[in-house]
């Protein structure tokens, strides 16, 4: 079987309100999107690495991967305006029977144990997601009413999300939703069935400034 990892890294990053995108500032001396690429390069399943980036930081992301004498193999693809097409954009480039792992490059602490599991469990289930259950309490608010939700039912998604190619052809070629915020959820417009399993806490995503400085610590924590 053939493995793909899509890093998706073509994001602007404005939560962050950083003028470097966050992508591309150092964690432990290197770039995000670089520790990102290693854990994948890791995987036992040797995937076919694809980074989706903005066109406008394809120089810039050359000329950093020769500062830091990056040699990791990838293929870098155009990004999209929304995470959706640039998943999309990736997808298109790929024409051989696989399982394709999609992984936000801002979520650089991923493991290559989670990660050779995503695959290997994708393999047999026919697509997985990986997510942690809330250990806070849950509560909706819809139209300034709000009810509490049984918190042992709600689980908070990650990535990497890993699916059979031909399910996630399908499924891209659907129009653009505002409740695609991720790959689970447009499968499973199409009525596919998704499977979660156990992500891990350290699998965080760097959206805002803290983010960047708790990755640090988690690193740091681990390289001690
Ligand atoms: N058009 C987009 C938007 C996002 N992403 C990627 O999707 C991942 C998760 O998105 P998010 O954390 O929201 O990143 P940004 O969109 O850059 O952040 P913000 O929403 O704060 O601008 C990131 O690795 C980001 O680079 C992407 O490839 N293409
Ligand atoms: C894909 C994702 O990381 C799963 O939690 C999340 O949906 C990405 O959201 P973002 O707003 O694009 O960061």
């Amino acid at each position: 079987m053939k493995y793909y990892a899509v890093i998706v890294a073509g994001g602007s990053g404005n939560r962050m309100q950083t003028e470097t995108p966050k992508q591309f500032l150092l964690l432990n001396n290197l770039p995000v999107l670089m520790h990102t690429i290693k854990a994948f390069a890791q995987s036992d399943s040797q995937p076919k690495i694809l980074v989706v980036l903005h066109t406008d930081q394809h120089n810039y992301w050359r000329r950093l991967c020769n500062e830091f004498n990056f040699n990791i193999p990838h293929e870098i693809i155009a990004g999209g305006s929304e995470r959706f097409n640039s998943v999309q954009n990736a997808i298109k480039t790929i024409n051989e029977d696989c399982f394709v792992a999609i992984h936000d490059a801002v979520r650089p602490l991923v493991s290559k144990q989670l990660i050779d599991y995503s695959y290997k469990q994708a393999t047999e289930l026919g697509n997985v997601v990986v997510a942690i259950q809330s250990s806070d309490s849950v509560r909706l608010l819809r139209n300034g009413e709000t009810s509490a939700i049984k918190r042992n039912e709600v689980y908070l998604v990650q990535t990497p999300q890993v699916f059979d190619l031909s399910v996630l052809r399908s499924a891209y070629e659907q129009d653009f939703e505002l409740a695609f915020t991720d790959d689970a959820s447009v499968v499973e417009a199409l009525g596919e069935k998704i499977n979660i399993i156990e992500g891990e806490r350290n699998n965080i995503k760097i959206t805002y400034p803290i983010d960047l400085e708790l990755a640090e610590m988690l690193i740091n924590k681990n390289t001690l």
